[in-house]
Order: C-alpha cells, then structure tokens, then sequence
C-alpha cells in the first residue's frame, strides 16, 4: 500500500518527512524505557547509588526533552501534510476528469465523482497523515523493545518474538474482514448518495405526479440495505477481533506467569524483572493499539482505490499530431456502428452499468453525410439513435467501428478544443448557471463585444425576454435557470451558438409542447441559425416548421439510417419521411410548397 500511495503522490517530500520524524519518535520512546534498567539497577539492586544512576537520568531528562520538541513539530507537520495530500490528490483527480469523454458523466458516475473528490480524497489525506504515524509507532516501539527485552532476558525476547507474527496473522484476518465489509459498505452509501441526487433532481416530476411523499421509497430501500449492511459488518468483525485481542493478552500472561517463575528460581534480577514488566506492558499496548488501527488503514486502503479506479478510467485518448483546422463545416458517417457500455466505449457512461452485457448498438452501420452549410433533419421515432448520432459528432463517447468525420478529418484526430471551438450544442434540456442572463450568453464567448452580444441575442429572439424582465440582460435566471421557461433557456442557449459563431450546431429540439410565444420566438431563433450558409446544422426536429427550415432529412429506426437524402426528392417519394410529413399535414392543416 505505501508503493501505491507513494505512486499517488509523486512528490514524496511531506511523507517521507512525516515517516522519518516518527520512526525517530518510535526508536527515541523504546530507548528512553530502555533506560530504565541501569536506573532501577543503581536505584533498587541494593543501597541507592544516585551516582551511578545520575548519567542515565541526566540522558532521560535530554531524550525527553528532544522526544517533547519533536512531538511539538510533529503536529503542525501531520496538518500540514494533512492538507497537502487532500490538494494533491483532488488536483490529479480533477485533471484526469476533465480528460474523460463526456459520455462518462451520467448521474451514476457524477455522483462517484463527487464522493470520490470530496469524501475519498479527505478520507486519505487526512487518514495517511494521522494514522500513518499511529501505525509507525505501533510497529517500531515493539520493535525496539523486543531488541531490549531480548538483550535483558533472550527467553523473554523470545516469547515477544513469537508473539508478534501471531498477532500479525490474526490482524490480517481481520484487516480483510474490514476490507471486505468497508467496500459493501461504500457500494450502499454510493448507492444511498446516488438515489438522494435521483430524488432531488426528480422532485418536481414526482411532485407533478403525486409521488412527492412516496417517490423516496427508493431512497428508503438503499438506506434500508445502508443499516443492514452495517450490521453485517459489524457481525462479521467482531470475531477476528477477538481472535487479535486474545493472541496479546495471552502472551502478557505467559510474559507475567514466565518473569514470575524466573525471579522466584533466581534467574531474573528483580530490577530487571520490574523493568521487564513495564516494557512488556508498553510493548503489548503498541502491538494492541495496532488493532485499533486496522479499521482506519482499511478506510485508506478503499478510498485509496475508489481514488485509483477514478484514475484509471481511461481517458479520451487524444492523437499524437492533432488536426488544429477544420478544411470544411461539413459532417460525415462512415458505417458507424457504436454501442452504450461497449468495449469500444469503455467510458462506464451513464445507465452502461448493465450495458455491457447487452451491448445493443444504439447506431448500426450508419453513414450519411451533411455538406457544408446545409440544415439536416434527423427523425425517427424514440430511441431510433438521433441524440446519439450528435453525441458521436461532438465525440462525447468514440464509436465501436467506422468514422465520424468534421470537416473531413475523423474526430479521433482533431484537436479536442478546435472540435469544441467549432460546435455549439443546444440541448433538449438546457441548464444555465445560476447567474444573470447575460452571464450565461457571454460564456459562449466572453472576450464578445456588446454590440455582438446585442446582435446574438436578437439572433437568437432573446431580446424580447430581456426586454420583458425588470434588469434586461442582468436579470438572475435561478439555480439551473430555473426562473426562465424552457423556450427561453432554449433561446439563451441559441444565443449561445450565435456568439460563440460555431460553424456547427447540433440541436436538439424541445419535444414538449412550447407555449405558443415560446413556440413562435425557438422556430425564428431557428431558422436564423440555418439561414448562414456558412454554418451547418443538424437539428433533431420534432416540429413541421423546423422540418421545413431543413434541407436534408435523414430517417432512423432502430439505429439504422432508413431513409436520407435532400428534403425534396423525399418529399417526392413515398418513403417513410414523406408518410410522416403527410401526417404532420393531416394533423395541422399545414401545407408547405417543397423546393422543388
Ligand atoms: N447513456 C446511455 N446509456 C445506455 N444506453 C443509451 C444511452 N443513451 C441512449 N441509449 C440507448 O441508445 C439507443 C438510442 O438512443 P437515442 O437517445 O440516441 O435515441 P433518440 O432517437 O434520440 O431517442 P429520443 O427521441 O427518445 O431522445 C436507445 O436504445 C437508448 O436506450
């Protein structure tokens, strides 16, 4: 384990200046007890001769004092290093995360992440720093006095000798118990912490349905399997702990029953044997207190690998010459096959906890392609692969087999920041920060002028929802932007595309019904973006009038692409667009004069 937390902290100096600073407090303890013997020997054997005894009280007095000295600077070191371990740790953490595909972050994984960054981290710093020393000083004062009892009586010593490696053995069963039983336990807090996050994200649909009480039952189950798994636990320790506490005090009988027959048979001086009895009891209480020990280097020993397994997850593996221009704005699938959970993926993405085994491809076979500034129209019934086919463009997840290609070049080699820079993503669900209006926009592009802030929003329709609130663009939109509806976070984010002069955009259309100014202001907003020719959108529609503002139309079903081509010629055709189009008409009363 100290490789493994050496490996976790590369710059080693705090650590290995803690080890030392206790070794040497260990060693410094066992020989100020050691001292002991020549004292009682002058003191006791027969009439006080202080003389003799002065030299060691005087290099007592010395050693405790530089014991005392250093035990002071000991505490604001732990602290310290305490501190220092956690910041290391939560920085490697936080760099390796902002590598990982996007597709990793689900609700599951966010909430490892955050119990991982916030709870496993401290957990270790402060763990390592703390007990760490705990557990130097439990091994090297026993070994120092088994050195010293050896020398005083070899017989004593070897009783020691014998003593150490039982109690070790029987440490180690229980330590494994403990280990075994703190990963079932951290699985149900995950899982606890997980269905709390669950339950607070879903409150307001529980609430719509009537389950606001009862929609906790969850959340009640996990706690419930939380308390049973603690009993369990504790079921299961309490034996092997007894186990440890029995080698120790069986062998301070021995010890006791052995230095009282030596004394009596005039084998053992009687200072030595006082002296013997007081470093068996600090002995056995070092060795004891380790015991106490075995739960907490367990606890660092999970959150070591909760912190390692963070670490391990692979990154998104970046080329070796990344493509830092896009030639085009244009997109392409090349027989894209790509499944949720599949090794291909091997991101653990969200809802791919069982996905491995049923690794469906969400997309089969795909290819198609949307030419530079052209509007395409993805439609398919739900589930057909439309949110995965922009997932794949913004490569939040890498595909199984084929290629996705932006600007002729395949995501896999493109420069991750230029591909970023180049694509505004306007999701169904739109979340802002919890700042004002203008805010949000801006971190699109921040350096952005106000006229073209100005010229985004209105672009974007957003004007006449700043107009409309009492600090125009300075209006706070809530936690998640909560005070806005969701047309308005949907033009927010539009704004968004518009400042930040993608040459791409992905959107994904909201599929619940907007109120009809909402409705109206989205559609213009829309149509703005796929007016540029020189941008190019894909847009998941799921309306008639942004089907209208499209010029190609690629149909899906089952993760196939089963229809494609200029929104005309499949309007032309009877295929499965133009049954779905007539349908829209019937349903509308809508009647659109085709480009052709
Ligand atoms: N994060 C995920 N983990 C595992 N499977 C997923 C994930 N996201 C989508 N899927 C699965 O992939 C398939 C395609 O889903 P996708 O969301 O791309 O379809 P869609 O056409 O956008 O559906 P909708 O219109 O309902 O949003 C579905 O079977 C879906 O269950």
């Amino acid at each position: 384990m100290i490789r493994r937390l050496l490996r976790l902290w590369p710059h080693r100096g705090i650590l290995v200046r803690l080890g030392l600073l206790h070794v040497t407090l260990s060693v410094l303890q066992g020989l100020l007890l050691a001292l002991l013997v020549p004292v009682l020997h002058a003191l006791v054997a027969g009439p006080p001769d202080l003389a003799a005894a002065r030299p060691w009280l005087i290099t007592g007095a010395i050693g405790t004092l530089v014991y005392w000295a250093l035990t002071v600077h000991a505490t604001p070191v732990g602290f310290a290093a305490s501190m220092r371990l956690t910041a290391d740790a939560r920085r490697r953490l936080m760099e390796h995360v902002t590598t990982l595909p996007l597709g990793w972050f689900g609700s599951a994984n966010k909430a490892r992440l955050t119990r991982t960054v916030v709870t496993a981290t401290g957990d270790l710093g402060r763990l390592v720093a703390q007990l760490g020393p705990q557990a130097v000083s439990a091994t090297v004062v026993p070994a120092t006095l088994v050195v010293v009892i050896g020398l005083l009586d070899w017989r004593l010593g070897i009783v020691f000798l014998v003593t150490a490696p039982l109690a070790v053995l029987a440490l180690r069963r229980s330590g494994r118990i403990a280990a075994e039983t703190d990963t079932e336990m951290d699985r149900a807090a995950t899982e606890v912490s997980g269905r709390a996050v669950e339950l607070g994200q879903a409150q307001h649909v529980l609430r719509a349905a009537g389950q606001g009480a009862s929609g906790g039952a969850r959340l009640r189950e996990a706690l419930d399997e939380h308390r049973a798994g603690y009993r369990r636990a504790l079921r299961r320790s309490l034996l092997p702990g007894l186990g440890y506490v029995g080698v120790v005090m069986a062998a301070f009988v021995v010890v006791l029953a052995l230095g009282a027959r030596f004394l009596l048979d005039g084998s053992l001086a009687a200072p030595d044997a006082v002296a013997l009895l007081v470093l068996s009891v600090r002995y056995l209480e070092s060795l004891g207190s380790l015991g106490g020990l075995v739960g907490g280097i367990r606890a660092i020993e999970n959150a070591l690998v909760r912190v390692e397994t963070l670490l391990a997850t692979p990154a998104l593996p970046r080329p070796a010459r990344p493509v830092r221009e896009l030639a085009h704005s244009g997109i392409e699938f090349d027989g894209v096959t790509f499944a949720y959970g599949a090794p291909g993926e091997g991101t653990g993405g969200e809802g791919t906890g069982g996905a491995a085994q049923d690794a469906r491809p969400a997309l089969c076979d795909v290819s198609f392609q949307c030419p530079p500034g052209s509007t395409t129209a993805l439609v398919g019934p739900s589930g057909s692969g439309k949110t995965t086919v922009t997932r794949l463009v913004a490569r939040f997840h890498d595909v199984d087999a084929g290629s996705v290609r932006v600007g002729g070049t395949d995501v896999r080699d493109l420069d991750h920041d230029t591909l970023m820079r180049s694509l505004a993503i306007v999701f169904q669900d739109v979340h802002l920060f919890d700042g004002t209006i203008e805010e949000n926009v801006r971190m699109a592009r921040p350096g952005a002028t106000d006229a073209e802030f100005a010229a985004a929003a209105r672009a974007a329709c957003l004007d006449e929802v700043i107009a409309r609130l009492p600090d125009g663009p300075h209006s706070r939109v809530g936690e998640g932007g909560a005070l806005l509806s969701g047309g308005e976070r949907q033009r927010v984010s539009i704004a968004r595309a518009f400042l930040k002069q993608a040459r791409i955009v992905l959107l994904d259309e909201a599929s619940s019904a907007l109120d009809p100014e909402n409705e109206g202001a989205v559609q213009r907003a829309v149509a703005n973006l796929c007016a540029d020719p020189d941008r190019t959108v894909v847009v998941i529609a799921h309306r008639p009038a942004t089907l209208a503002a499209a010029d190609r139309v690629i149909a899906l079903d089952g993760g196939r692409v089963v229809e494609s081509g200029p929104m005309d010629e499949l309007l032309r055709g009877d295929g499965v667009f133009a049954r779905l189009w007539r349908g829209y008409e019937e349903a509308r009363g809508w009647r659109v004069a085709t480009h052709g």
